[in-house]
């Protein structure tokens, strides 16, 4: 077997073993790892024995170890952290100089190992095996601040590639999503990859076909095509792999083509079975990557796969739109590519590495608030409050996820991989079970396992956008908790819904001279517009598009939560743009949240991200109706027992008092009633007094303060993963309402449910005690 061959055989059965252990790294790195292990072995077979055993993976471990761990956000390319391939050769070998641990150049089968920090690493198992088998172990330590700023290189390099990559727009991209060769859902990206990364660029095509996206590979592969999920098997890879190195090195050359879930594409021109139309799939139209493609069938082919997207409920078609910055995915996308990556999901992706520390501190280190470490326990715990501690609580957790973890394994039939979760994750409550089941009977062992914790997690994806590309941003659904889905008979709205009788004049004429002149941004003309005149001459919203502090107040005093000014938002009648300071409501959702089922309260709201305090976050959609008209739907309600969503708007006893004299009589006041039409906010809990949302009413159309937009902002920072509440101002001491107050689960220290409080002193007291390593 010639040099060239065996090395290409390693490298695919290197690929083959990420691919098994559904990773994706820059690899050219492990690459160069495996020719010195050729060298080292003085032959590829007994180095392919090597590679095939425990020792990949613990490779693969170091590596993403260090890319991991050293996260940092991405920055442009800074001439002092060029990490070449020289650089890191040079370290490798000024290492093993240094500490005459390895001589690499000596034949002999002592094999390269790289000096793993055990404890960071989580699986000693594969080191320590892999040692013994070797006659003479021997240690090469990698400077790991140069492969540090190697990888970060290489990800710098795959962002400006995608950034770089035609009309196409990019969000966000996160270290770990190119890692995982993931890109934003609602985008396409066209990638270029270099005849270096050619086998790289087929792992990542791998993993973006697992997101539902397509991958055409154009250049050096002739018709290649990857054409959906299922042929996209391993063996094709390989496939590629192989054919790929066939090639002459010139030709090493793929164009790949990302189309997201949307399908948005740049197809517009071209048109299915036509013949000799340009398919632009380049960085742009001009530099030879405009592809003419003469040949019918291809181009029908090519056409064809671009048009179809596998979705959950069977092939769909797609049309042939451009792609534009406002346009949101249809159809499902992976679950890490939820709304940037929660921390259920850095977990999530954690465990899949292996990397048991890494999780631990997703979930433990990067929450900084009480709340916010609340929120994560008890989102991924339905047993919280069951099992009395945080710390029993995350352990419940880590339990649950190993658990997923072995059963994914298992249903790959990847007993490899499971026994390696099983050693790496002893330390953590499963020595006994771990002892019963290095014996080989392991499938059966585990699934033994699985029940012997009650209703444990079964975390899914119930949506990736409720709002169905309606919203600017996607708004996740996920349940971590029970099977439940979202009710069918409820439809997402971005406008509020006008019941027939309830009269809410939204025509111009309302609205008289009180529109303003300015151009463009009335907050930064010199004077305040006629808009402000509701707010006493100054503007609702600061530069930043946060309400001023006066207007962020929580009324909550007495049963009124919707109190003080209305906000007059500018609105078409007045010259400024949409791009006003005084139009944040309008605008509609910019912040990432998610809506996720709880414990005891059913389906709640949660932030994905910071969000700072007096930022506007929603409004409170539903059927806008009159008292009379919501009478009998109230009565259906009661009947059923099921959550409420209805909120009286002017019908508010204070509001009634403060803007009409005489009061409003029940055909005249307005409920907005969520339950058939609404949008995220209707799926926010309530907590008492010290809520992190407040709400204020805000005109937009029409300045009659009979009807108002309930715009919900955040009372105070709020962290991420953080459960967003409102106080909804019920009086649970009230029994004569028709809507009875649910008995209330908010935990807060001030809640006004007589119920709860003594039970939730009594938690406070004994159960709930913070853990000490929560403790700073
Ligand atoms: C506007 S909905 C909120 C979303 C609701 N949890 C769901 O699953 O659709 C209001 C209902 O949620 C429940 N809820 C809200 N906050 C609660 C709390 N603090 N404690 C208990 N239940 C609560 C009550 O059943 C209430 O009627």
């Amino acid at each position: 077997m010639g040099a060239g061959t065996s090395l290409k055989k390693i490298e695919a059965l290197l690929l083959q073993e990420a691919l098994e252990l559904n990773l994706s790294f820059p690899e050219s790195r492990l690459i160069r790892a495996i020719k010195h292990l050729v060298k080292e072995f003085g032959n590829s077979e007994d180095a392919a024995v090597w590679i095939r055993q425990d020792n990949f993976t613990v490779l693969v471990n170091y590596l993403l170890d260090d890319m991991d761990m050293n996260q940092e956000p991405l920055q442009p390319r800074s001439e002092s952290v060029q990490a070449t391939d020289e650089h890191v050769k040079k370290s490798e070998t000024e290492h093993r100089d240094q500490d005459g641990m390895a001589r690499i150049s000596e034949k002999n089968k002592n094999g390269f190992i790289p000096c793993l920090d055990n404890s960071a690493v989580g699986d000693p198992c594969g080191i320590t095996h892999r040692q013994k088998d070797l006659q003479q172990p021997r240690q090469a330590r990698l400077d790991r601040q140069t492969l540090r700023m190697y990888y970060k290189e290489k990800l710098i390099n795959s962002v400006r590639n995608i950034e770089n990559a035609s009309s196409c727009k990019v969000n966000r991209v996160e270290d770990s999503s190119i890692r995982t060769g993931h890109v934003i859902p609602g985008h396409h990206v066209d990638m270029s990859i270099t005849n270096k990364e050619v086998r790289g660029s087929v792992h990542q095509a791998e993993h973006l076909l697992h997101t539902r996206a397509k991958v055409i590979p154009v250049q050096g592969s002739g018709n290649k095509l990857i054409k959906d999920e299922q042929s996209i098997s391993r063996k094709r890879v390989q496939e590629l792999i192989g054919n790929a190195n066939a090639e002459p090195e010139e030709n090493r050359q793929w164009k790949t083509r990302v189309l997201e879930s949307n399908g948005c594409k740049d197809l517009a021109t071209a048109q299915s079975g036509s013949q000799s139309e340009s398919v632009n799939l380049g960085h742009s139209s001009t530099a030879g990557l405009r592809r003419s493609v003469g040949n019918t069938t291809t181009q029908a082919q090519l056409l064809q796969i671009e048009h179809v997207v596998n979705t959950p409920g069977g092939i769909k078609q797609l049309s042939n739109r451009d792609c534009s910055a406002t346009e949101r995915p249809h159809f499902p996308v992976d679950s890490d590519r939820l709304n940037g990556i929660t921390v259920s999901s850095k977990i999530t992706q954690n465990m899949k590495n292996g990397m048991g520390q890494k999780a631990e501190l997703a979930c433990t280190g990067s929450l900084s608030s009480t709340d916010a470490q609340e929120a994560c326990c008890s989102n991924l715990n339905e047993n919280c409050d069951q099992k009395g501690t945080d710390d029993a609580c995350i352990s419940y957790n880590f339990k649950n996820l190993v658990l997923d973890q072995l059963e994914e394994c298992l249903k790959d039939g990847n007993r490899q991989r499971a026994l390696e979760i099983l050693r790496s994750w002893k330390a953590k409550g499963l020595q006994a079970d771990l002892n019963q089941m290095e014996d080989g009977q392991l499938q059966g062992k585990v699934q033994n396992m699985v029940p012997d914790i009650p209703g444990r997690r079964k975390g899914f994806v119930v949506s990736y956008d409720i709002s169905r590309g309606l919203e600017k941003v996607p708004i996740s659904c996920v349940n971590e908790y029970n099977s439940q889905v979202l009710p069918e008979n409820f439809l997402y709205v971005t406008r509020s819904v006008i019941r027939q009788a309830a009269h809410v004049d939204l025509s111009f004429s309302r609205i008289g001279d009180l529109h303003c002149c300015c151009s463009d941004d009335c907050l930064r003309s010199s004077e305040a517009c006629k808009c402000t005149d509701s707010t006493r001459g100054e503007y609702a919203y600061d530069i930043d598009g946060r309400l001023i502090p006066r207007l962020a107040v929580n009324f909550v005093s007495g049963l009124s939560t919707v109190n003080g000014d209305f906000i007059n938002e500018c609105c078409d009648k007045c010259r400024c743009s949409m791009h006003c300071g005084n139009r944040i409501v309008q605008r509609g959702i910019t912040k990432k949240v998610q809506v996720f089922m709880t414990c005891k309260k059913g389906w709640g709201v949660r932030a994905l991200e910071k969000i700072p305090a007096r930022s506007f976050l929603f409004e409170y959609l539903g059927e806008i109706a009159t008292n009379s008209e919501q009478f009998e739907r109230n009565l259906e309600y009661v009947q059923n027992g099921v959550f409420t969503y209805v909120m009286w708007l002017d019908a508010d006893h204070d509001m009634e008092k403060k803007h009409f004299k005489d009061g409003l009589n029940d055909n005249e006041a307005l409920v907005l009633d969520a339950t058939l039409y609404g949008n995220v906010s209707r799926f926010v809990n309530h907590r008492c007094n010290d809520p992190n949302l407040l709400m204020r009413p805000v005109q937009i159309e029409t300045r009659d303060t009979h009807y108002y937009h309930a715009a919900l902002f955040a009372a105070r920072d709020i962290e991420e993963m953080e459960e967003l509440t409102w106080d909804y101002g019920i009086d649970f001491d009230d029994d004569t309402h028709l809507l009875k107050a649910f008995k209330c689960y908010c935990k807060s220290s001030f809640c006004r449910d007589k119920k709860n409080r003594v039970n939730q002193a009594a938690e406070r007291k004994g159960k709930m005690t913070k853990p000490s390593h929560l403790k700073h």
